[in-house]
């Protein structure tokens, strides 16, 4: 695909080593001794066999002596995607699991995010969670902030100082009577969304998007889910909610809504339904509602530490995908207790597991599979994989390099130096002290850049 005649492409660096990614085609390629050229916009240039390098340093015009060589127990991998996160409940992660989502929303996590009006309060917490997602290769998050305005805001601007690419999302509800200083009029919730929307376009944040966000059908009037369609279809956003996550939801909203067929058919009848929309767990979606994801182009976010966690569900990914749904994998923080897309790997896996021991028949997901959820598959749910996802060429360089060997690390290296079990190690027992660096559309955001306050 790389244009050798592009005069223009001026290179800013160029990589030499192991890269490993995923294809429409296939869940793992292995590039050994590759080189990739990112360009000064920081998109990827070429990725090419080593061998190439005399003719790729004259096309490009850089010089051989200016390329960064990988160690051997190194290797680049496409940045994680977490499709799915709550900034603002990176302030309780790790606690507070005892009790399933209904109860749990009301006792801990609405009075907590009640405080993100705090300006001073959301400035530490987002900063904290930007940086924890970072730290562990998360170049892509789709986060959930609240229901304040200019706390959302403060969010989309610290993921662009630290250079994270983000979608954000103000919390609409207008249906919830559980919590005294949290809720929003249906006019408020409307009005502050076209604000969020307005002023964070306004910034114009080259890796951070407004995200058109109803908390779930169960805190939202019919009218504001009509509304959130209507201001969504008329920007050309993205959209954010939950679905079928519970026994106990889904029951409640079909009273709620006894004229829809479905949770599904909730959403598709306000227009909440379309290629730009991501639903978190569906555990609980019939065939028939999977096949309106289908043909809608609506993706999943599949949170499976959340899930457990939470006791919700178990999602059957293997029908998910046998259904050609676009899926990616979430952390779901603080439902889920890690903010690390290498723990929505394991956690995929043991689900899988799981469904597996419950039915010796079941075709379990293999590492190879959940690597493509993570990566390309994340892209894809959030409708970027023009941008990022995996190393094509025009494509933004969105990446980490890892190193299994880290000093101090995790991980002890005994004799394997093969790269997909180099890959299958780090997956399974890696974490940030093994990615060294993370680039986010080439710009090297890990390590951090500046020194920081927090
Ligand atoms: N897991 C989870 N499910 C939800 N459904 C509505 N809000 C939430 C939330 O914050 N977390
Ligand atoms: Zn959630």
């Amino acid at each position: 695909m790389a244009n050798s005649n592009r005069p223009t492409t001026k290179i800013a660096n160029v990589y030499r080593g192991t890269f490993i990614h995923s294809t429409q085609q296939t869940a793992l390629q292995i590039l050994e001794d590759e080189l990739l050229g990112v360009d000064t916009d920081g998109k990827i240039a070429f990725i090419e066999r080593g061998a190439e390098l005399d003719r790729l340093s004259r096309t490009f015009g850089f010089s051989p002596t200016e390329v960064t060589q990988l160690a051997q127990h190194e290797f680049f991998m496409p940045g994680l995607v977490d499709t799915h996160i709550h900034a603002p409940q990176y302030s309780y992660i790790g606690t507070a699991l005892d009790m399933p989502l209904l109860q749990w929303l009301n006792t801990y996590t609405f009075p907590m995010e009640s405080h993100f009006k705090d300006l001073k309060f959301a400035h530490s917490v987002y900063s904290k969670v930007v940086k924890r997602t970072l730290r562990n290769g998360t170049t892509t998050a789709c986060y959930f902030a609240t229901i304040h305005t200019d706390a959302s805001l403060l969010l989309g601007q610290i993921a662009n100082d630290f250079g994270q690419r983000a979608l954000v999302g103000k919390v609409c509800m207008d249906r919830n009577d559980s919590v005294k200083h949290y809720k929003e009029t249906n006019q408020e919730s409307q009005e502050e969304t076209c604000r969020f929307i307005a002023e964070l376009l306004n910034k114009k944040y080259p890796l951070v998007r407004p995200v058109v966000t109803p908390r779930f059908a169960l805190y939202c009037t019919a009218a504001l889910l009509g509304q959130l369609g209507t201001i969504a279809k008329d920007n050309n956003l993205h959209i954010q909610s939950h679905i079928g996550e519970t026994v106990e939801d889904i029951k409640l909203v079909q009273e709620l809504f006894p004229e829809s067929e479905s949770y599904t058919d909730v959403y598709l009848k306000h227009n909440l339904l379309t290629d730009k929309t991501v639903m978190a767990h569906g555990c609980y979606l019939s065939d028939e509602e999977l096949v309106l994801f289908r043909k809608t182009g609506a993706s999943l976010s599949h949170c499976p530490n959340s899930n457990i966690s939470l006791c919700s569900g178990m999602l059957d990914v293997r029908n998910v995908l046998k259904h050609k749904v676009k899926l990616g994998l979430g952390t779901d923080v603080a439902g889920g207790y890690s903010a690390s897309m290498l723990d929505a790997v394991r956690r995929t896996l043991d689900t899988s597991k799981v469904l597996t021991i419950q039915n010796p028949e079941y075709d379990t997901l293999n590492f190879e599979e959940v690597f493509r959820l993570a990566t390309l598959g994340g892209s894809q749910a959030l409708s970027l994989d023009g941008q990022t996802g995996n190393f094509e060429v025009g494509k933004d360089f969105d990446a980490l390099r890892v190193n299994v060997a880290a000093p101090g690390g995790p991980i002890d290296l005994v004799q394997c130096k093969e790269p997909k079990i180099l890959l299958e190690k780090f997956l399974n027992l890696g974490d940030d002290r093994n990615i060294v660096e993370v680039f986010v559309a080439g710009r090297k955001v890990v390590p951090f850049a500046e020194p920081t306050t927090e």
